[in-house]
């Protein structure tokens, strides 16, 4: 067995935590958990830091990837990738600190039609209108990975849930 990583990528609202929520009993995979500098709110599985503990382990190579957002810090372990399929769901921005550490490093982009996008934006209801229209206008950029897949989530859920599990399972087999 070796060190496979499947990152998720794709514009907020395509689907990417529920595709993730809904395949997790129903596959053998490590779903990597990030480190945070705040407490995780009760919906996520996530580690807290304090942000002087961050620091300290991201000055000493503690972690494959950091970034910075609305004033938290959040990272990726080394020592959280396990034999086997990891699964990571990350901005695009960050893919090349994968490819650049790792051999096998798959990135699955979820797409949706932009009309589609609007509407589960819009049903989901968890920012306004004003917000939703600018994660509009910036989710289509180029995306450049060394292995990239697309995955259209445009099927009821059960039927995406299905072909998104297959597709994982042809990762594994790869
Ligand atoms: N195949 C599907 N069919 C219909 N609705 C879906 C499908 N997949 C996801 N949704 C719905 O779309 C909305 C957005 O999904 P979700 O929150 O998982 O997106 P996300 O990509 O994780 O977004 P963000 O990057 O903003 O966290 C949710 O309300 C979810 O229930």
């Amino acid at each position: 067995m070796s060190k496979k990583i499947i990152l998720i990528v794709g514009p907020s609202g395509v689907g990417k935590d529920t595709l993730l929520k809904n395949i997790k009993n129903k596959i053998k995979a490590n779903f990597v958990k990030r480190y945070i500098t705040r407490v995780p709110d009760e919906n996520e599985s996530n580690y807290f830091l304090q942000e002087e503990a961050f620091k300290i382990l991201e000055k000493n190579n503690f972690f494959i990837s950091t970034w910075n957002a609305h004033n938290n810090f959040y990272g990726i372990a080394k020592n959280s990738i396990l034999e086997g399929l990891n699964i990571i769901s990350i901005s695009r921005a960050k893919i090349k600190d994968f490819e650049k550490q790792y051999q096998k490093v798959y990135t699955i982009n979820i797409t949706l039609n932009k009309n589609d996008l609007k509407q589960r934006l819009k049903k989901r209801a968890r920012e306004s209108i004003e917000e939703i229209e600018k994660r509009l206008s910036r989710s289509y950029e180029k995306i450049e990975a060394r292995n990239l897949i697309e995955f259209e989530n445009n099927k009821n859920l059960t039927e995406s849930v299905e072909e998104f599990l297959k597709l994982l399972g042809q990762i594994n087999e790869d």
